[in-house]
């Protein structure tokens, strides 16, 4: 698909700010992100050296903001129409796309590489995995083709527990694969509650969203099939003993309300109820990560204490 821009170097407004290589690397989805990764490497099992624990979640956030930076680079023309993203560094003429691409391309590899030599190279794998899925697979080629692109191109960011899992232990397990699901199943729900509230945004973008494409009720009765099939995924960690009973009822209980802002979501057309539950999913992934550490907490302090 053509991609241009009006966005080059003689058209800048000003000069790109640290704040806007920040903003590139879309920080508040890298948090979560990182978040997950570390739950999957306090849950595996076996230890890492804290320093090595460190640096592989720096990879983590590095290679996700490559990564961020490299989407906001091709994107930098449907990110000029949308209200949400037009304030970006590159739409908004602060920043060149190429110092864009250059700064997202030099981080992507220099996370791969770093996580190769210092961590392992199963981790590196799965991080250069999950960053060429988000900027390939998703962005380039899904995106602008298929209302079904975050339904695959999800598979990106439900990497991060499968990486810090592979960190300390240096394998891809069922354990982490069950987490990677975790993940893969909140994402429609997630990214499609949001996209019900900006599909006017999508619609004079051109960019093929569910609710653009198929309709908005079509769009909450696929979101209700995948937080229904949340529970068996969420609880999957219980039954591969990653977690415990504590975790099992929050789980319970948090997916429990994901489905009841589902149903009111139905139920109305109201975008208020659409934006609770976006937050909401938010929320709801992290607490679910959240617990997961907390119930391995004692077996993590038998570890610390030897
Ligand atoms: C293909 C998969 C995904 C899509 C299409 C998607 C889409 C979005 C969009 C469009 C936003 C709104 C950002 C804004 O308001 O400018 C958002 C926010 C957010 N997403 Fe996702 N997301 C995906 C996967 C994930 C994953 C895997 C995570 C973390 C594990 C995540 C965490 C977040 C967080 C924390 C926010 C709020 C922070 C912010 O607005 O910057 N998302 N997501
Ligand atoms: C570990 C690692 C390398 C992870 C990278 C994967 C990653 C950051 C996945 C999150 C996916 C995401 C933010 C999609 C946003 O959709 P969009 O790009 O369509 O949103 P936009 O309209 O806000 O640009």
């Amino acid at each position: 698909m053509e991609n241009t821009t009006t966005t080059d170097t003689a058209s800048l407004s000003g000069v790109a700010q640290v704040a806007d290589f920040w903003a590139l690397m879309k920080p508040g989805v890298m948090y979560l992100v990182v978040f997950t990764g570390f739950s999957g490497l306090m849950v595996a099992p076996g230890t890492i050296h804290p320093f090595l624990g460190i640096i592989a979640l720096f990879c983590i956030a590095i290679a996700s903001g490559g990564a961020g930076a490299i989407n906001m680079w091709y994107d930098r023309d449907i990110d000029a129409i949308m209200s949400r993203t037009k304030k970006r560094p590159i739409p908004a003429g602060r920043m060149a796309p190429d110092v864009a691409l250059s700064f997202g391309v030099i981080l992507s590899l220099f996370s791969v590489m770093i996580m190769g030599l210092a961590v392992n190279w199963t981790a590196a794998v799965l991080l250069a995995l999950a960053n060429g899925f988000y900027v390939f697979v998703y962005t380039m080629f899904l995106k602008r083709r298929t209302p079904q692109n975050i339904v695959i191109g999800g598979a990106a960011g439900a990497f991060p527990p499968m990486i810090g899992w592979a960190a300390v232990t240096g394998t891809v397990s069922i354990e982490s694969i069950v987490l990677f699901l975790v993940i893969f199943m909140w994402t429609p729900p997630h990214f499609w509650a949001l996209a019900l509230y900006k599909d006017g945004d999508y619609a004079a973008a051109k960019v093929p969203m569910l609710p653009v494409v198929s309709g908005r009720r079509n769009t909450k009765w696929q979101m209700l099939v995948y937080t229904i099939a949340l529970f068996p995924v969420v609880l999957a960690p219980v039954y591969f003993n990653v977690a415990g009973l504590v975790y099992g009822a929050v789980a319970l209980i948090a997916s429990s309300y994901f489905l009841w802002l589902n149903i009111k979501v139905l139920r109305s057309e109201e975008d208020r109820h659409a934006r609770k539950m976006f937050f909401y999913s938010i929320l709801y992934l992290f607490v679910l990560f959240a617990v997961l550490i907390i119930d391995r907490a004692p077996g993590i302090m038998s570890l610390i204490g030897g």
